[in-house]
């Protein structure tokens, strides 16, 4: 198992968030997790990551407790691309894609760095924009430098095992065809042996890529499970407050949720 969360709880002051959480998955797995605002899911990425220490329970990757691994261990096995970046300094889209080989660069690793910057830039579709300066380009511009970053540091360390790649909301500011790309991207990490969460509002894309869904809702697990199964109206009611119609997609079959309107 490469991820596995144990009674997870955490809690800002006297409110918990997340109570008893248990979320577990492999590698080869793309995990969607979705649930309406408030519901906790930026806080059970960010307590996956390492980032924020648990309150209660565990967040075991690769088998060893996140809070064991030093910064640079972690960062050689799992990669965060957080809803916003305010990395805001004069580097050009190049260096900051160049960034994410740092970690590895210390650990002694023979890279050969530009082609795998070249080739991150070129997946998340900005070659043209690898000598603009970072502050200078669009938010949308802007996630797929990160994007690309998170994908070269996680090339940093083959020989560490599967890799975790953490999207919060990677989506919000890219238009309809990138958001498809920037899951794509993911999916296409996972069936090379590693594993992806993204946290997304859009049901419809989190319905396309997704090989499981989690839903989160009231500070636990409503849901985990495969896409089909998960979505319902009953459960898009329950949880989202959303009259909605699931279809099945003419080309694809994957569930496409029709929404009507809030309940
Ligand atoms: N640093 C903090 N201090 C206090 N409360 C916090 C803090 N961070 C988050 N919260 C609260 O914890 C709850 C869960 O927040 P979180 O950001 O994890 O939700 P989310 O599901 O990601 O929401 P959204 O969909 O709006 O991004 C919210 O009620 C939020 O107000």
């Amino acid at each position: 198992m490469l991820l596995q969360v144990q009674r997870l709880t955490m809690r800002y002051g006297s409110t918990e968030v997340l109570s008893d959480v248990d979320f577990s998955m492999n590698a080869g797995e793309l995990v969607a997790i979705v649930g309406p605002n408030g519901a906790g899911k930026s806080t059970l990425v960010a307590a996956i990551s390492g980032e924020v220490p648990a309150t209660g329970g565990t967040v075991l990757l690769q088998a060893q407790p996140v809070a064991n691994y030093s910064a640079r261990e972690l960062a050689l096995r799992r990669t965060v691309l957080p809803q916003s970046t305010s990395l805001l300094f004069h580097f050009t889209a190049y260096e900051v894609v160049h960034l994410g080989l740092h970690c590895a660069r210390e650990a002694g690793a023979d890279l050969d760095a530009p082609e795998l910057v070249a080739a991150a830039l070129e997946q998340v579709g900005i070659a043209h924009l690898r000598d603009r300066y970072v502050p200078t380009l669009s938010g949308g511009e802007r996630q797929r430098v990160h994007l690309a970053r998170c994908l070269v540091q996680m090339q940093a360390s083959p020989r560490l095992g599967p890799k975790l790649l953490i999207l919060d909301e990677p989506t919000a500011s890219l238009d309809p065809a990138h958001q498809h790309r920037v899951m794509a991207i993911a999916s296409a990490f996972t069936r090379r042996g590693n594993a992806a969460i993204a946290v997304v509002h859009d049901l419809n894309l989190a319905a396309a890529y997704a090989d499981r869904l989690v839903v989160l809702n009231d500070g636990g697990v409503a849901y985990d499970g495969p896409v089909a199964g998960g979505l319902t109206p009953a459960l898009l009611a329950d949880v989202f407050r959303l009259d909605a119609d699931i279809l099945s997609h003419p080309r694809t079959g994957r569930p496409v949720i029709l929404q009507s309107g809030p309940l």
